[in-house]
């Protein structure tokens, strides 16, 4: 038999070609004025002969379900195409075919001609291929422009979007994405692109006689090729909703959008995944650096660990971290002492608290100080207020109590003698930490700025927080994407994005399939807080919006009376025993409504011998423990299995809310709390009912 060949068969022939993308966001600066197909110098004869020796390297590739293709147009002709086009588990290749190219820096060199930009052609090639391919569902960083350069080996840089991968090296590169397609995407993507590229001519690729051919190049050996294939087979699989998205998701993830963006839908419709593929799509796709933020650590932190295997190429490119330590970082390196000690703070305003007259106006039977701690908190630093006749003037979006002007002026007052004395013993409170951190930035921008901001479970965010991440990008195109669901906001308080100064007129989208959590599971979760109203970040109110479309189905949410904590703790460990026998202790989550509840929790598990994990130490690394933590540390996070120890049985009951206007409020978060903490459950959830 002979050696590879490329042989075009009748089906895939009589094609049109690859149609132009209505793109607002070009990936690099197009190439319409440099030389065709300049990434390959010398005769075309020469380039075919590179581009069948690139394919030949391949071969192997054929035994794990991949698919190559050639265009045959030649290629001076073939500006706007890949040489080589390779489809199969490790995601897409579009393939160009170089000869004798140096990297210096960010340059790309042939002889002493410059050839840079003729190599980030490909990335617009991919770019148009990326947009078509959204419609199969195709994640874009799965689209991957490569140059082989022939003839060499230990070649692996990157020109922008752009890999420079040696011939030798060609082999090992694709294998090593591993599986990240399933067998049916590969066949949509097929599909798609025989439409798309019906010119494509499909590269029979068989095992050559001679593994090496003897023809003088840098093939890889058969050494090479059984290293590769092995290394391929050993890459973990990554979940498919890392490289395979609904359609509607995958185009959100490269929408361009001419200012700030709001993406929000129910539990569970994928706002996170396409938060966290957009983050890699803007890595990609600009210079700089994208930072995807949220209010608390955990949740970055997993997502940390799942962008590295969704987009290992530009994972150093995203920072995730979370607002207040983003905000301690910025003061830490510019000098700015903080000292940030709720507990101080705590007393500092109890104490102001004791100090007011008998006859305040705070001094009502509906109120306690906790709730005037959160006005302070959340309506008058949360919103950057900055004097009396700022708060005399605000909507207290969210607050159920209605103060009036004495009582509000009279609050005024409590803050400042809160301030006082937090200034006395020299501590801040977390609120302190935003706020000078937008000061600081006042004073002295960023010297680089970000790329991109991407805010998750923005609803949980103090006004402060938002306008801060705000002014990181300002209203440049795609800077800012604010994520999140006002349904599952657990934290008192409330602003509008008018509040903040952002609009995003024209630029929201909701989407509206929960992927996520099992129709009883999610009929559980709509009917705790069926009926209850809540401010929406555009001013206006939602109540008992839920997902037009649940994916799944399964068992009924188990709910168990428990008369005592110990009663509780003998169920939630019976629970805990029989899911972790089910679906691997890995899987179960214990969340509850305080600190205190979870610690009680995580000793009786542990006590019983069972592996916990605190939320608190938890990264989103599979670990065979128990995690166990508050609801609000939980928050964007989901388990399979869920068991919530320690909830109220009023918070389940549909009778009248309380008649004090404070009361209401806290029952109306706590209800909001309990439909976050159901919605983290994929499979199983189980209520402890006091
Ligand atoms: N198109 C999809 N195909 C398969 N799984 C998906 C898809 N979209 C999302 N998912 C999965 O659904 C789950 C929920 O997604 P995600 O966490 O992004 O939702 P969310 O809207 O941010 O949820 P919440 O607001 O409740 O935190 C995740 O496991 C995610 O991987």
């Amino acid at each position: 038999m002979a050696s590879t060949a490329f042989l075009s068969t009748d089906r895939h022939r009589h094609l049109a070609p690859l149609r132009a993308c209505s793109s607002t966001a070009p990936r690099v600066a197009s190439t319409a004025d440099a030389p065709v197909a300049a990434a390959v110098p010398g005769p075309d004869a020469g380039r075919e002969g590179a581009r069948e020796s690139v394919a030949r390297s391949l071969v192997a590739l054929a035994s794990v379900g991949h698919h190559v293709f050639r265009d045959p147009r030649p290629p001076r002709d073939r500006r706007h195409h890949a040489a080589l086009v390779l489809v199969g588990p490790g995601g897409v290749f579009l393939l160009d075919v170089a000869e004798d190219l140096q990297v210096e820096g960010d340059q790309v060199l042939h002889g002493d001609r410059d050839v840079t930009d003729d190599v980030l052609a490909l990335a617009d090639v991919a770019y148009r291929a990326e947009g078509e391919l959204v419609e199969v569902g195709l994640a874009p960083g799965e689209v991957r422009p490569v140059v082989v350069v022939t003839d060499a080996r230990g070649v692996d840089r990157r020109i922008g979007p752009v890999r420079l991968v040696g011939e030798a090296d060609l082999l090992r590169h694709v294998a090593s994405y591993g599986s990240r397609l399933p067998a049916v995407e590969v066949e949509l993507v097929l599909a798609r692109l025989r439409e798309m590229l019906p010119d494509l001519v499909p590269v029979v690729l068989e095992l050559p006689e001679v593994p090496t051919p003897h023809d003088g190049r840098t093939h890889p050996s058969t050494l090479d090729v059984d290293e590769a294939l092995v290394a391929g087979a050993a890459a973990r699989p990554v979940e498919s909703w890392m490289a395979v998205l609904d359609p509607a998701q995958a185009a959100l993830v490269r929408r361009s959008f001419n200012g700030p963006c709001r993406i929000r839908g129910g539990a569970g419709t994928g706002k996170t995944l396409v938060g966290l593929h957009r983050a890699a799509y803007l890595a990609r796709s600009r210079p700089g650096t994208v930072l995807v933020t949220s209010l608390v650590q955990t949740l970055p932190d997993v997502l940390r660990h799942q962008l590295a295997a969704l987009a290992p190429d530009v994972a150093d490119r995203v920072q995730l971290v979370c607002v207040q330590e983003w905000a301690r970082r910025l003061l830490a390196a510019r000098g700015v002492r903080v000292a940030v000690d709720e507990s101080i703070a705590r007393i500092a305003f109890d104490d102001a608290f004791a100090a007011l007259a008998p006859d305040n106006p705070l001094h009502v039977p509906d109120c306690g100080p906790g709730y005037w701690r959160v006005e302070i908190s959340k309506v008058i630093k949360g919103r950057g207020i900055t004097d009396l006749a700022g708060y005399l003037d605000i909507a207290r979006t969210g607050r159920r109590y209605p103060m009036s002007r004495d009582q509000r002026a009279a609050l005024w007052e409590l803050y400042r003698a809160y301030e006082r004395r937090l200034g006395a013993l020299g501590v801040h409170d977390a609120d302190d930490l935003v706020l000078m951190a937008a000061d600081e930035l006042r004073r002295r921008p960023l010297d680089v700025p970000y790329s991109a901001v991407i805010v998750d479970e923005v609803q949980d965010l103090t006004a402060a927080g938002v306008r801060l991440l705000h002014g990181l990008v300002g209203d440049v195109r795609d800077g800012l994407t604010l994520i999140g669901d006002v349904q599952q906001a657990v934290y008192p308080g409330g602003w509008t994005l008018a509040d903040v100064g952002v609009s995003v007129a024209g630029r929201g989208v909701v989407l509206t399939t929960n992927y996520r959590n099992t129709a009883q599971i999610l009929d559980l979760a709509h009917r705790v807080v069926a009926g209850d109203e809540v401010t929406d970040l555009d001013g206006g109110v939602v109540s008992g919006e839920r997902p037009e479309q649940v994916r799944r189905n399964g068992a009924e949410p188990v709910l168990e009376r428990c008369g005592s904590r110990r009663e509780q703790h003998v169920a939630m460990i019976a629970r805990a025993r029989t899911v972790a026998r089910d679906a691997g202790t890995a899987g179960v989550a214990v969340l509850c409504a305080t600190n205190g509840a979870a610690v009680h929790a995580a000793d009786a598990l542990r006590a019983a011998g069972l592996s916990v994990l605190l939320l608190t130490d938890y990264d989103g690394t599979q670990v065979a423990a128990v995690k166990v933590g508050t609801i609000k540390r939980a928050k964007g996070l989901e388990f399979s299995h869920v068991l919530l120890p320690d909830v109220c049985a009023e918070l389940l009951e549909r009778g009248d809310p309380p008649a004090g206007a404070a009361d209401r409020e806290r029952w109306e978060l706590q209800r909001r709390e309990l439909h976050s903490a159901i919605t983290r459950a994929r499979d199983g959830l189980w209520l402890g009912v006091a």
